[in-house]
């Protein structure tokens, strides 16, 4: 790059745009030592001759897990035959048929046959080729909360656990993944599969801001070029992504503030950039929590958006009253509204001095205005107007 203050058009913020992208596999996978011990205890009877232990694995969108055994599966695939990894989205690939033809390209190194193939010569062809390597089987069943709902889970299960029986080939090892926290995996399964399926439960907690800062930090140094992004902006990243409980958007927001830059041909992404950048990023993920509030909710938040872009007092008793006027409801049902939307990830509730808690919203006013604007908006003058 040329030192000019100004970006040619030839020229670009990113030194490898690649480590932005969704698929991107990081080298190094930070602050999941523990999780990435436990998957290896699970592998190594494997490569010794004998079966994979089978896990589940649980933690909310964003905290690593497939990225942690995408980069456990190709470490084995690089030192080893003797297991044998395959790796499903059951997002894409949620009916047997379309597992098994997954399985089988990860085995085979090819795609089945696409006509007229009953699927237990898909299952021979796999076991075919195991018993060739003496190789043990482990599949990844990412976002299997798709097999539960699809009505597929306990088939699947039970028929990838009980290849051996009739194939003659070394017990699978099943690592099922999901980030829908309400869903219990094990209890999903029903008596036959779970005679065979013991899974070790692996957690994925949330990154502190601490952890998240440090990853992207890492993604910034491989991606882009030094200088671009100043330190506090990355700060500021960390922290949005923090709130959001998602390292993935720190990793856009970093890339959609350098595209920015880009854009007008500056050679240092600017606080504006990211600002912008949050907006582009956060807007999704505002209007799906709000989608989830009732209409009494909504009616609350939309009154607490104004207030603070009216730069008015957001300590919640001052809230309380003021809101009476407008939208009266009882002590009890305020607060109810309140915790509602603190757990929906809209505010925060921080202890304040004297008048209970402060009342702090993590997206920008006017977003969360539009976001949830009530279908007829509360009449400032009126005093009749009920909060369902
Ligand atoms: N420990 C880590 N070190 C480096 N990059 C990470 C780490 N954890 C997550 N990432 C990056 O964050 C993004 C999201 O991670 P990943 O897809 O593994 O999360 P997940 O828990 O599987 O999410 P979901 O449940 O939504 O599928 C990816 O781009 C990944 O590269």
């Amino acid at each position: 790059m040329t030192h000019s203050s100004l970006l040619r058009s030839d020229e670009t913020l990113f030194r490898d745009p690649e480590v932005f992208e969704f698929t991107y596999l990081p080298g190094e996978i930070h602050h999941r030592d523990a999780q990435v011990r436990e998957l290896a205890f699970l592998l190594r009877p494997a490569l010794r001759g004998g079966s994979a232990g089978s896990a589940v694995l649980r933690g909310p969108p964003g905290t690593g897990k497939t990225t942690t055994v995408r980069r456990i599966f190709r470490e084995v695939a690089e030192t080893t035959r003797r297991v044998v990894p395959a790796y499903v989205n059951c997002l894409h690939d949620r009916t047997p048929s379309a597992v098994y033809r997954c399985i089988f390209e990860q085995v085979l190194g090819h795609a089945p046959p696409t006509t007229g193939r009953h699927l237990d010569e898909i299952k021979r062809g796999v076991a075919a080729r195991l018993r060739e390597h003496d190789a043990a089987l482990v599949v990844c069943l990412d976002d299997a909360n798709y097999l539960t709902a699809a009505g597929t889970f306990n088939t699947l299960l039970y028929q990838i656990l009980r290849l051996y029986e009739k194939w003659d080939v070394r017990k699978a090892g099943v690592f099922a993944v999901t980030s829908d926290l309400a869903l219990n995996l094990y209890a999903e399964a029903d008596a036959s599969v779970r005679s065979v399926f013991h899974p070790t439960e692996i957690n994925f907690p949330p990154y502190t801001r601490t952890e998240i800062r440090e990853i992207l930090a890492d993604r910034v140094r491989q991606g882009l070029y030094p200088r671009v992004l100043p330190k506090p902006l990355l700060d500021r990243i960390a922290a949005i992504a923090a709130g959001e409980q998602d390292v993935r958007v720190g990793i856009d927001l970093v890339r959609a503030a350098c595209l920015r830059a880009e854009k007008d041909g500056r050679r240092r992404v600017s606080p504006g950039d990211v600002t912008a950048a949050t907006r582009a990023v956060t807007a999704p993920a505002l209007r799906n929590r709000a989608a989830g509030l009732s209409t009494g909710e909504r009616a609350l938040l939309w009154w607490i958006a104004e207030r603070s872009r009216d730069g008015a007092d957001m300590a919640s008793g001052a809230i309380f009253e003021a809101a009476q006027e407008y939208l009266p409801v009882g002590k009890t049902t305020y607060h109810e509204h309140l915790n509602a939307l603190a757990n929906a990830g809209i505010v925060d509730l921080v202890p304040g001095t004297g008048r209970g808690r402060e009342v702090r919203l993590r997206y920008d006013a006017g977003d969360v205005a539009t976001a949830c604007k009530p279908r007829t908006q509360p009449a400032k003058s009126r005093t009749d107007h009920e909060l369902p």
